[in-house]
């Protein structure tokens, strides 16, 4: 992994959006099209607002999350209702939404359906992630109930995931297409993370699910 440490979180914010639309760019010129896969939560916010007013051929990105909350997306704790406000809007109202929720009862229900819309978007382009202080990335949560499988060489696309850290049931992309990415981004802040990522690089990817992805990330911190 490559560590690079801002000196403020604003600056990474803004260096790490212009980095990604770079990297948008080239995709697109080289192929035409290109694929953005981005958290949620709290701490990419800023980046897709800087994102979301960039001069790029919107139309050809199919943007998605690494992973969804199983709610609809009027609840406040929908990841999608994030991409819908913060980054598809301005600019970027253009591109094309990969869904990862669709109203049913479970994940299970809408899993082949959703696993049908993301697969021609692979590889990804662009990956950014986030990190819990428990090293979970996307909804690869220590300790969840098909975590195993999840990391496996031969998962399907998406899995449905449950932990008890996760609150509601999940959807998340799973360690081989999230590791096949183009181009890795780990997003984190504060001393808890930094302290949290140096662990996981020694550790399993079933103690640290994060470390799956390590090996051709680039981590950007703040304090
Ligand atoms: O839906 C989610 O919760 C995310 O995709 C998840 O993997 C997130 O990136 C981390 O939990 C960090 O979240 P914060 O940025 O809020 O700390």
């Amino acid at each position: 992994m490559t560590f690079l440490e801002y000196p403020d979180r604003e600056l990474m914010m803004l260096s790490l959006a212009d980095r990604i639309a770079g990297e948008l760019a080239d995709f697109l010129r080289r192929e035409g099209r290109a694929s953005l896969c981005v958290p949620g939560g709290t701490t990419p916010g800023p980046i897709l607002d800087t994102l979301s007013g960039v001069d790029l051929d919107w139309g050809n990105v199919a943007v998605f999350l690494n992973d969804e909350r199983w709610v609809a997306e009027d609840n406040p704790r929908s990841n999608t209702r994030l991409l819908r406000e913060r980054l598809l809007r301005g600019k970027a109202h253009l591109a094309r939404l990969i869904p990862l929720y669709a109203p049913a009862e479970t994940p299970e229900d809408m899993l082949e359906a959703l696993a049908d819309g993301l697969r021609p978007h692979l590889p990804i382009s662009v990956l950014l992630l986030g990190m819990g202080a428990d090293m979970h990335t996307a909804s690869l949560f220590p300790g969840a109930d098909r975590l195993e499988e999840a990391l496996s060489a031969q998962a399907p696309l998406l899995l449905p995931m449950r932990a008890e850290a996760a609150g509601e049931p999940r959807i998340t992309l799973t360690a081989p297409v999230l590791a096949g990415a183009m181009n890795i981004h780990i997003l984190i802040t504060g001393p808890e993370k930094r302290a949290a990522i140096e662990r996981a690089a020694g550790l399993s990817a079933q103690d640290a699910p994060v470390a799956a992805v390590l090996k051709n990330a680039t981590v950007h911190w703040a304090e």
